[in-house]
């Protein structure tokens, strides 16, 4: 019975995970008569502001070579590794909000290959026990929940570039010795489109607890995808590993092009072989790196020089306590406000830093930023004008969220003006558009009145405005005079144009009507 499904070591089968299996099978018009199976081992450098196991700085991209290394990151003799207890903080945040199951004792191992970037001979990761084993995603915009194997801390390595001009490699060492930490998935996903959705899941939670940036074009976010392809109803097929995608485009067209390879092997009556392969990105297919026979051996060994992490549940409890809002959270908050699908879709999406820092305070995130201006505002008019006004215009200007110029205080007054009806809507675009090309400190009261944007009331300079309207247009005016109401409408587009979209329409109808047919209903 599901319910009563008992985890089992290494890899724990959480009910949620025994449930998805049962999942039905779905016919896939680019692959009828084929199931396909993705897996995703994700590996995310920690967002700390020192190493794994030293105190050199971890670096941006595009920091000088080798500007942050130390003794040990080089590998030097006799240099000893002092495990950094933010990375284990974060990584226990991450598990936390993944509802992964926190192990009490996790040892750390090393895994030894040869490469030009690896300085010490092999890398320190956690094989055998992880920090965290078992858990789950559920995807923001589907019902699929993806089962977490483990996860575990590891080191990166360095960087190696090749000079084809010079013929030489270089070698630069500031990312050797970043704490990753590498998430396994269950191999739970069943299309390329499932997996670019468990990848976008992930990347916002993780910037959601701050313990990665999670940003694959820069690197911060790698992943090693796992395809295999059965006849629905038998057992998996063989799986390949595609190396090192660094963009979600990328990884879904390699799941692709790896799906079709694997159904042409299988219909020409071989069987796939176990391999590592990687992607080309001009051509969109994959290749083979090697097959399972010519795996390398990594002579796994516990490391001597780092005792096991040991962690105590009050440690554990400390972090609990402190989580932050996380994205399903969030998402539902959202949409118990009232908010649409859509707005909230492009409220989480947003690149936006930090929502909330590793100490707990707010970031200048774009749901932080609605969550403050709609304080005592209506919050469908809010995320209005921030999805529809002020990304748009940012999204023109080439900007991101993180560049937006207007403060709060700004943005509320802006929004509050065109609600009490002191500058129009369309004068509260045009002033939006002012704030961002011009940014300062003036507060958008202000610039209305040095710019001529506040709302003409009804009066004499709105009369003005329609008589000669009425001037301008003699025969759409005698149109009306006549009883042809429709006409009002070209007439108040001339006021509305002659005002710049300081006059408010209703209020322009209104005085036309007046001056046009006195005795009306508004005279
Ligand atoms: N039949 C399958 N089809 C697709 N993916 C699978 C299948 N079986 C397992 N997987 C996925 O393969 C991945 C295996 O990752 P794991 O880190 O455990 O081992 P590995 O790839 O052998 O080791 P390494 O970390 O050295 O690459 C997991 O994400 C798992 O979900
Ligand atoms: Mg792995
Ligand atoms: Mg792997």
């Amino acid at each position: 019975m599901l319910a009563r499904a008992v985890p089992c070591r290494p890899c724990r089968l959480t009910n949620a995970r025994l449930a998805h299996t049962l999942r039905t099978y779905k016919e896939d018009p680019r692959w009828p008569g084929w199931e396909v199976i993705v897996g995703i081992e994700v590996h995310a450098q920690i967002k700390s502001r020192t190493k794994l196991f030293s105190d050199a700085l971890t670096s941006d991209p595009g920091v000088s070579h080798n500007a942050h290394v130390s003794a040990f990151d080089a590998a030097f003799p006799g240099t000893l590794p002092r495990l950094n207890p933010i990375c284990v903080d974060l990584a226990l945040r991450t598990a936390i909000a993944l509802k992964s199951d926190v192990q009490r004792r996790s040892t750390f191992d090393r895994k030894h290959y040869f490469y030009s970037d690896l300085p010490a001979g092999y890398q320190i990761t956690q094989r055998y026990e992880p920090i965290a084993r078992g858990g789950v995603l559920h995807l923001s915009s589907s019902e699929i929940a993806v089962g977490i194997e483990q996860i575990q801390l590891e080191q990166d390595t360095g960087k190696s570039t090749f000079d084809a001009r010079h013929r030489v490699s270089t070698i630069d060492l500031s990312r050797a010795g970043t704490g990753l930490m590498e998430i396994v998935s269950q191999p739970d996903m069943r299309s390329p489109e499932e997996a670019a959705e468990y990848v976008r899941s992930l990347q916002a939670l993780l910037r959601s607890v701050g313990s990665s940036d999670g940003n694959m074009e820069q690197g911060s976010l790698r992943c090693d995808v796992n395809v295999s392809v059965n006849k629905p109803g038998q057992s998996p097929g063989t799986r390949c590993e595609i190396k090192n995608l660094n963009s979600v485009r990328f990884m879904m067209a390699a799941i692709a092009s790896e799906v079709f390879r694997h159904i042409s092997v299988l219909k020409s009556g071989e069987s796939v072989s176990q391999e590592t392969r990687g992607f080309d990105e001009d051509s969109g297919v994959t290749f083979r790196l090697r097959s399972k026979e010519d795996a390398p051996d990594y002579r796994y060994m516990p490391d001597p020089n780092l005792p096991p992490l040991l962690l105590d549940t009050t440690r554990i409890e400390r972090i609990r306590e402190a989580m932050p809002e996380l994205p399903d959270e969030t998402r539902a908050r959202l949409q118990i406000l009232g908010l649409s699908r859509r707005d909230i879709d492009v409220l989480t999406s947003i690149d936006s830093g930090w929502e909330v820092g590793y100490n707990g305070e707010i970031g200048k995130g774009a749901t932080a930023y609605f969550d403050a201006l709609s304080v005592g505002r209506d919050p469908k008019v809010v995320v209005n004008w921030m999805t529809h006004e002020l990304l748009g215009q940012l999204t023109i200007r080439r900007k991101t969220f993180r560049e937006n110029p207007l403060s709060l205080e700004q943005m509320g007054s802006l929004i509050d003006l065109v609600q009490n009806g002191v500058i129009t809507g369309s004068s509260g675009k045009t002033l939006l558009r002012h704030m961002l090309d011009h940014p300062s400190s003036e507060m958008p009261i202000e610039l209305a009145g040095q710019l001529s944007l506040l709302a003409l009331q009804e009066g004499d300079s709105l009369d003005q405005l329609c008589a000669e309207a009425i001037a301008a247009l003699p025969e759409e005016a005698e149109a009306v005079r006549r009883g042809n109401v429709k006409v009002l409408n070209k007439l108040t587009g001339r006021v509305m144009k002659s005002s710049r979209g300081t006059a408010d329409a209703l209020s322009a109808r209104k005085a036309l009507e007046r001056l046009l047919i006195p005795g009306g209903a508004n005279s």
